[in-house]
């Protein structure tokens, strides 16, 4: 008997779906969502309706019966600190998303859309290696002030997919390598694992800057602007109008690429600078693994640039041979992670936080 999933991926701008039918991707669509249409709604949430009905659009233009399902997963979101892995969508998860994500994000449409759905075919719902898993070392979570506790929040589904697959590349299991691994998106986010577990991370917010997110400021001027702009402005200015946008108004580095190959100083100094603060980066989470390091690996869309990763790799090869494996597998790594657990080879953990 073979297993079909539907994977669901919800992002700012677009909701990724994809129908497995065991290992095998048998249906896949990008469905974009213009910037005009989702200014149209107050919160993510609000959202759901208009995302789940293209999902069902989709399904039927392609003639799929969603009765054939066996189970739909969707990128885990906002949620309290989670392990990695897989978790049953239950009410308490949705509960909190809905009206309790810990930061307001596209992905917290993913378990909703998904247990809607599985509920209407009487199927489970699953999220895996949601972007709030939290492995970290206790030393790894004091940030400087007593009332602000660092959050694990990061790009995990697609780094802990990336660490396991180049484990498999060099002939290892994950759980006996060292890496340190970046996703270079829209946004950028990097994380260490130790012999099978995230021990620590840098978060879009607490370093490079990315396609359209600010990443790390100097904390006393970004305290200045707040008192002096209304708090979604500058919510806005860190994350959406960050980065790219804020110096050369595009989130696209293939713009910026063709920018600079016409002879754009500018582009290239700014985009030059995006490599610096990732190899920086990259270089403090070395010091996490004291230097014992498999391979440095560099994954997401923007590795897709040689321009960019042959930066960054000038500047970190001495620490340890970099892999790259541009784009992002996210829905692939969603469908594969609950085929493991319908096929008995991974449990799925109950959520039961508030
Ligand atoms: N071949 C390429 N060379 C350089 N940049 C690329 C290439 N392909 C995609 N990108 C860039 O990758 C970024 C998007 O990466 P992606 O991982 O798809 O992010 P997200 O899912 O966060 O939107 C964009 O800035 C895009 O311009
Ligand atoms: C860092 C949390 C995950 C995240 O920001 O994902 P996107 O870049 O896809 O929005």
């Amino acid at each position: 008997m073979s297993f079909k999933i539907l994977a669901i991926n919800p992002g700012s701008t677009s909701t990724k779906i994809a129908i497995y039918e065991d290992t095998k991707e048998i249906y896949k669509k990008n469905i974009e969502h213009p910037s005009e249409e989702i200014a149209k709604y107050k919160s993510i949430t609000d959202q759901y309706e208009m995302r789940y009905k293209q999902i069902m659009d989709f399904l039927n233009e392609n003639n799929f019966n969603v009765k054939e399902l066996t189970a739909v997963v969707g990128r885990g979101g906002p949620l309290p600190p989670v392990r990695s892995g897989a978790y049953r969508v239950n009410d308490a998860m949705v509960d909190r998303l809905k009206n309790r994500p810990i930061i307001e994000h596209a992905s917290n449409l993913g378990a909703i859309i998904a247990k809607e759905i599985a509920e209407s075919i009487g199927v489970e719902a699953f999220i895996y290696d949601s972007i709030s898993v939290d492995e970290l070392d206790d030393i790894a979570r004091i940030s400087g002030v007593a009332d602000i506790e660092r959050q694990s929040l990061t790009h995990c589904l697609n780094m802990r997919a990336a660490a396991i697959k180049t484990a498999g590349n060099i002939g290892k299991n994950y759980k006996e390598c060292n890496f340190v691994v970046a996703h270079l998106g829209g946004g950028i986010s990097l994380s260490a694992h130790k012999k099978g577990r995230m021990v620590d991370m840098v978060s879009d917010v607490e370093g490079p800057f990315s396609p359209e997110r600010a990443g790390v400021l100097p904390t006393d001027k970004l305290v200045s602007m707040c008192y002096t702009n209304e708090q979604p402005i500058v919510k806005k200015k860190l994350r959406g109008n960050g980065g790219l946008v804020s110096y050369l108004n595009t989130n696209s580095a293939l713009e910026v690429e063709n920018r600079i190959n016409n002879g754009d100083e500018y582009a290239k100094l700014v985009y030059e600078a995006m490599a610096y603060q990732i190899a920086k980066a990259i270089g403090e989470l070395s010091v996490v693994l004291e230097g014992k390091i498999d391979k440095i690996i560099l994954t997401g869309g923007i590795a897709y640039s040689k321009m960019l990763t042959d930066w960054i790799v000038k500047r970190v090869a001495f620490i340890a041979p970099v892999e790259i494996l541009p784009g992002e597998n996210e829905l692939e790594s969603l469908a594969l992670g609950a085929l493991r657990v319908l096929k008995g080879e991974e449990e799925a953990y109950e959520y039961d936080l508030n």
